[in-house]
């Protein structure tokens, strides 16, 4: 298995390679050359499988022997022995029709976890076997950076840079990242949206020679490892459903504000996992949602939700999808970057939008559709839902059709979003490993967010 540029002007690179280069050298993203594709026998094999075993496979069809069985099967093991429940990521039923694919049992109490404790563990394999620095550069809306920090503090020949909007986060958000003492950690808080933070961290990937000289290593969705690790869940939540006998159209609602989470299950339904639909599921900063109710892909003027953590208007992980979407053309693919670049849209034929609205159905959710979904939850079923989950079971009310079961990823516990909960009137005990962050002091350094003064914040810490 090699990896190949969305842009088409990179090498075919191994598995390794693939992840150390985050984004393509050409400025676009990797992708598998080539989808593994699974048999009927593959996934009834896989279906009584635990999640470490079941993550184990599906990341051998990927690393192309270029880590020894043994040593992927302790970084599977150790990734996941940091998570809470027993099965890892655990469906729960809500209602006849609706599960909740609980992804929120890992340290920093977001779905994040299950990629970013892998990749955390992968960067410390890759720099004890090459003897090499790892310098991670990344940018949060909330949940990445704090999943990102939780990977990799305190080890060894690691460090890490994490730029979050300022006071654009959740008070628990930010009190993960800043409260962290360990001395490989940096936070930089920029003065504007998740929206600036992603630009320019893209922007100093895409300069190479930079990127080259100080290690430069991506840990956002950017990174194919992270969606790698994502399809994993969606595997183990199918065959959760299965072996309860609910093996018939299973649809997935999922909250996304980067598209990395549900292209992750794109992926999965084209290896062969039979997912009946994937909902997309969007706040008020509802570009995809658009895109796939219209066809054009758009940024609005952003707007600040009670789900922060897809305050996004540019989804990084859009470009993977163009790429499948447009059957690999890598030379469409870079003149319809160079266009939105040029022109900030992109507008696609109607016979591509008839493909896309057969691959997802999306809907965006208002604050206060997010709001009342929360509260109707907690009332009619005792469930309390964070705000992005909550957005992601609206949409399932709304687009599910009857006698369909959904199962809808919860991305974060609700105690990460407390602020918004509060606003219905709903109290909640917060667990202690988030009760404990109040009392701790927190480091940040507050920047204006130029791409100059991140670099020159960046050279002193590397
Ligand atoms: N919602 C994310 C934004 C970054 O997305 P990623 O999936 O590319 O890391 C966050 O919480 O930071």
């Amino acid at each position: 298995m090699k990896y190949i540029s969305t842009r088409g002007q990179v090498a075919p690179t191994g598995f390794i390679d693939a992840i150390l280069m985050g984004l393509a050298d050409d400025g676009g993203l990797l992708v598998p050359e080539q989808l593994p594709q699974l048999s009927e026998e593959t996934l009834k094999q896989w279906q009584q499988l635990s999640y470490q075993e079941l993550a184990l496979e599906v990341f051998s069809l990927f690393v192309n022997n270029e880590i020894p069985r043994a040593d992927l099967k302790k970084l599977v093991d150790d990734s996941y022995s940091t998570f809470r429940h027993e099965d890892v990521t655990p469906v729960h039923q809500i209602n006849e029709g609706l599960y909740v694919l609980e992804l929120f049992h890992g340290p920093t109490f977001a779905f994040k976890d299950v990629a970013l404790q892998f990749l955390g563990n992968l960067y410390s394999y890759i720099s004890r076997k090459n003897n090499s620095i790892i310098h991670i550069l990344g940018a949060t809306s909330g949940d990445t950076g704090a999943s990102a920090i939780e990977g990799v503090r305190g080890k060894e020949g690691i460090r890490i840079c994490i730029l979050h909007p300022h006071q654009k986060v959740s008070k628990v958000q930010e009190l993960q990242m800043t409260t962290v003492s360990d001395t490989n950690v940096l936070n930089l808080s920029v003065e504007g949206t998740f929206d600036d933070c992603q630009r320019i961290i893209k922007e100093l990937f895409a300069d190479v020679d930079f990127k080259h000289q100080y290690h430069l290593r991506a840990i956002n969705s950017i990174n194919i490892a992270r969606i790698l690790a994502q399809t994993v869940y969606y595997f183990y939540a199918y065959f959760q459903l299965a072996n309860k006998g609910q093996a018939e159209k299973i649809s997935f609602s999922v909250p996304t504000g980067n598209f990395g989470d549900i292209f992750a299950g794109y992926l999965a339904q084209q290896m062969g996992l039979p997912i009946h639909k994937l909902i997309l599921a969007t706040n008020e900063n509802n570009i995809l949602a658009r895109f796939v109710n219209e066809g054009l892909y758009q940024p609005g003027d952003f707007r600040g939700t009670y789900s922060p953590s897809m305050d996004i208007q540019v989804a990084s992980n859009f470009e993977r999808y163009l790429f499948y979407l447009y059957g690999g053309d890598a030379a469409t693919v870079t003149s319809l970057m160079a266009q939105f670049k040029a022109e900030g849209r992109i507008v696609i034929p109607e016979q591509l939008l008839k493909r896309v609205q057969a691959d997802f159905s999306a809907y965006s959710v208002d604050n206060e559709d997010c709001l009342n979904t929360i509260q109707e939850y907690h009332e009619k079923y005792g469930y309390l839902l964070d705000p992005h989950t909550a957005c992601g079971v609206a949409a399932s009310d709304k687009l599910a059709a009857d006698g369909e079961v959904t199962v809808a990823l919860s991305t974060a516990h609700p105690a990460k979003f407390d602020e918004s909960i509060r606003l219905r009137n709903i109290s909640q005990t917060y667990p202690e490993q988030i009760q404990a962050l109040f009392d701790k002091p927190q480091n940040q350094i507050v920047v204006d967010g130029t791409n100059e003064e991140i670099k020159k914040q960046l050279l002193t810490f590397f």
